[in-house]
C-alpha cells in the first residue's frame, strides 16, 4: 500500500497544497516550523481520524479558515482509492470514500494503514495510561475496523454511566435524597444508601459488560500478538541491549478468566457488582477497559520511572516498529512514517532503524537536515518551506 497523492485545504498552516508521492523513500526536508509534520499529521488523521498531536481538530483547521480538507489518493494492490474528510471543528466531519459520501467517518477507517513514529511517541512509555491504551486501540481500529464502532459504543456506555454516578454524586452531596423525605430504595436489605436515582444503573451495567467485554477480549489477543513483535523490535533497536516485555495489566482480576468475550463478559458483570458501593460513593466507573493499562517493562523493571532517556526512546520506537511488523504479517503492508525521528537518534540507532525499515513499500521521513536520514532510506527528496512542496528528486 502507498499514498500517491496528498491534497490539503486549510489545513494547519497550509491554504492549499497538493504533493505527489512514490512508493519507496520519500523525504520530506525543510526548516523548523515549515510545516513537515503538518503533512504527516494529516495522513495520520486519515488512518486513524484523529492526530498524533492534538485531542481535538479546531488546531488542525488553518486559523481564520472554517474548515480544512483532507485529500488522497491511496494504491493498493494495483488500485486507486479516493480518500477526503472534511474537518469543521464542533461538528461531525464529512467523509467521502472513492467518489461517494459515506454515511459515518468511521466508515472510511481500513482505507489506509500507517505507522507514524513521532517525538511525541515518547508519551507512550512516559505517559499516563490512555496514552497506552490510544496506541492499542488505534492499532487494533487498524488492524481490524470494525473495533471503531466497538470503541465508540463503549466509551459512550462509560460516559453515560459516569454522567449518572456524578448526578446521584452531586445529588447526595447535597442531601437532596434525603430531604426529599423518601427511603432509600434498598432501606430494608441492609444494603448501603446509595443515593440518588440511579434505577438505570444496571442497565448500564449490561451494555458496559458487553462492549467492555469485546473491546478487552480484542486488546488480549492485540497484546498477545504484539509483544514478540515488542521484544524483537526494542532487541533490534538497541542491539541486544536489554529484553522488552509487555503485558496488558486489567482493572478486573483476570486470572482464571478465559480471554474470550462470554468469560470476560461475566467477570466484567461481576466486577460491576463488586465495586458498586466504591463508584457510587466516588461518583465514577472504576473498573473496564477505560482503567487499563499496558505494563511495559526491560528486564525486571518498569520502563516509566526507571528507563533512561535513550532506552525509553528506543521502546517507543520499538512500540511502532512493532505495529508495522504485526500489520505487515496480516499481509498487508503499511505505509510507515518517522518524523523528526534521525537527529535524536547517534550514527548505530540510524544504521539499525534503516536496516529494519529499509524495505518499506512506503516510507515517509521529516528531517530538518537531509544528512540525519540514512544514505539507504533517501529516495525521493522533496523541499518543504513557504507554504508549499516541492519534489526535488
Ligand atoms: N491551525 C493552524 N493555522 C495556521 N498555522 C498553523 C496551525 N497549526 C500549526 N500552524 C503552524 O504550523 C507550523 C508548524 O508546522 P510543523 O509542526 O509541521 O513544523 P515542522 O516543519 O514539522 O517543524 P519542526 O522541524 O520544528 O518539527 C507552525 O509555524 C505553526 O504556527
Amino acid at each position: 500500500m502507498y499514498v500517491r497523492r496528498l491534497e490539503l485545504v486549510d489545513f494547519r498552516s497550509y491554504e492549499r497544497v497538493g504533493v505527489d508521492l512514490n512508493p519507496g523513500g520519500n523525504v520530506l526536508v525543510g526548516a523548523n516550523g515549515v510545516g513537515k509534520t503538518n503533512l504527516v499529521e494529516a495522513l495520520g488523521y486519515v488512518a486513524t481520524l484523529s492526530s498524533h498531536r492534538v485531542a481535538t481538530d479546531a488546531p488542525l483547521v488553518r486559523s481564520g479558515a472554517d474548515a480544512a480538507v483532507i485529500r488522497c489518493a491511496i494504491v493498493h494492490e494495483g488500485r486507486e482509492l479516493l480518500v477526503e474528510l472534511q474537518l469543521v471543528p464542533g461538528r461531525a466531519n464529512r467523509a467521502r470514500l472513492g467518489r461517494s459520501p459515506v454515511r459515518r467517518p468511521r466508515d472510511v477507517l481500513g482505507a489506509l494503514r500507517l505507522v507514524l513514529f513521532a517525538p511525541e511517541d515518547l508519551e507512550l512509555v512516559r505517559g499516563d495510561p490512555g496514552e497506552r491504551r490510544r496506541y492499542l486501540d488505534d492499532l487494533l481500529v487498524t488492524r481490524l475496523p470494525r473495533y471503531a464502532g466497538v470503541r465508540a459504543d463503549y466509551e459512550r456506555v462509560v460516559k453515560q454511566r459516569n454522567a449518572l454516578l456524578r448526578t446521584a454524586y452531586l445529588a447526595r452531596k447535597v442531601g437532596r435524597s434525603r430531604s426529599s423525605g423518601s427511603r432509600p430504595a434498598d432501606a430494608d436489605s441492609g444494603a448501603p444508601d446509595l443515593g440518588g436515582d440511579l434505577s438505570t444503573l444496571d442497565v448500564w451495567d449490561t451494555h458496559l459488560a458487553r462492549h467492555g467485554a469485546e473491546l478487552l477480549a480484542g486488546r488480549l489477543e492485540l497484546v498477545a500478538a504484539l509483544a514478540p513483535h515488542v521484544a524483537k523490535a526494542y532487541d533490534a533497536v538497541a542491539a541486544g541491549r536489554g529484553a522488552a516485555g509487555m503485558a496488558y495489566r486489567s482493572s478486573l482480576d483476570l486470572l482464571d478468566v478465559a480471554p474470550d468475550r462470554p468469560a470476560l463478559e461475566t467477570a466484567l458483570a461481576r466486577a460491576l457488582t463488586e465495586s458498586r458501593a466504591a463508584e457510587v460513593e466516588r461518583g465514577v466507573t472504576l473498573v473496564g477497559p477505560h482503567r487499563d493499562d499496558l505494563a511495559l517493562t526491560l528486564g525486571p523493571l518498569p520502563v516509566k520511572g526507571y528507563a533512561s532517556h535513550g532506552e525509553s526512546w528506543s521502546y517507543a520506537l520499538a512500540l511502532r516498529l512493532a505495529a508495522y511488523d504485526l500489520l505487515r504479517a496480516d499481509g498487508i503492508e503499511p505505509v510507515l512514517i518517522l518524523d523528526d525521528v534521525f537527529a535524536e537518534l547517534d550514527a548505530g540507532r540510524r544504521e539499525r532503524l534503516a536496516d529494519l525499515v529499509g524495505g518499506a513499500s512506503q516510507l515517509l521521513v521529516t528531517c530538518a537536515v537531509a544528512d540525519d536520514v540514512p544514505r539507504a532510506l533517501r529516495g525521493t527528496r522533496y523541499e518543504v518551506g513557504g507554504g508549499d512542496v516541492r519534489s526535488a528528486g
